[in-house]
């Protein structure tokens, strides 16, 4: 049966993150898997994009479905600063679900998913949607590289990753260059 990499393939292009500002919105349920996927973001785009330690702006929140709400206030506070290099260039939410016995999990996941969404369409800013909608514990670990299985993997690396790359890419396209 043909095969195929699985994943994103990392784009040919080097990106320059030293002028990004980064504003990550993490939850704090199951936040031993929540620290470990913003600790792969973070250490990912400053390591491997120069973003600097200073730019990168973390807030929390209680749970999930706190991140629109949460996410679309704090971009519209960081336009009140009186310099416009106070605005965010990118911002990745981060969050894990984890289903339980009820309904609970699908409806928190769909106005989560939508919400992040619209979001980042009427403000115009690129949002990383990094929402672990899982259906155990053993999911969320294999996500966050932790726990024993070989296929584990710090999903958090990709969403650093994405954030420094549409960070980039969208200040250009607001100039017009495409
Ligand atoms: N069960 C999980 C939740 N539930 C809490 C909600 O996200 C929300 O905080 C509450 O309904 C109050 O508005 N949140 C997660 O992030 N992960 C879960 O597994
Ligand atoms: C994602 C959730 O809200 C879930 O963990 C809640 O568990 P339950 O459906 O058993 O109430």
């Amino acid at each position: 049966m043909a095969t195929f990499t699985k994943g994103v393939t990392p784009s040919t292009e080097k990106y320059d993150g030293s002028s990004l500002r980064v504003l990550i919105v993490h939850t704090r349920w199951n936040y031993e898997v929540v620290e470990a996927l913003v600790r792969g973001a973070t250490e990912t785009m400053t390591s491997e994009y120069n973003v600097k330690s200073e730019n990168i702006s973390i807030q929390s929140v209680s749970g999930s479905y706190e991140l629109p709400f949460a996410t679309q206030s704090l971009i519209g506070a960081s336009r009140m600063n009186v310099q416009s290099s106070q605005s965010f260039d990118v911002v990745i939410c981060i969050g894990v679900l984890i289903k339980g016995s009820t309904m609970h999990f699908e409806y928190i996941a769909e106005a989560v998913s939508q919400g992040i969404m619209r979001v980042s369409l009427d403000s115009g800013v690129p949002i990383v949607f990094g929402v672990l909608t899982c259906l155990n514990d053993e999911q969320a670990l294999e996500r966050a590289g932790l726990g024993d299985k070989e296929s584990k993997h710090n999903h958090g690396i990709d969403w650093g990753r994405c954030a420094v790359e549409m960070g980039v890419k969208n200040t250009r396209w607001m100039t017009g260059v495409i």
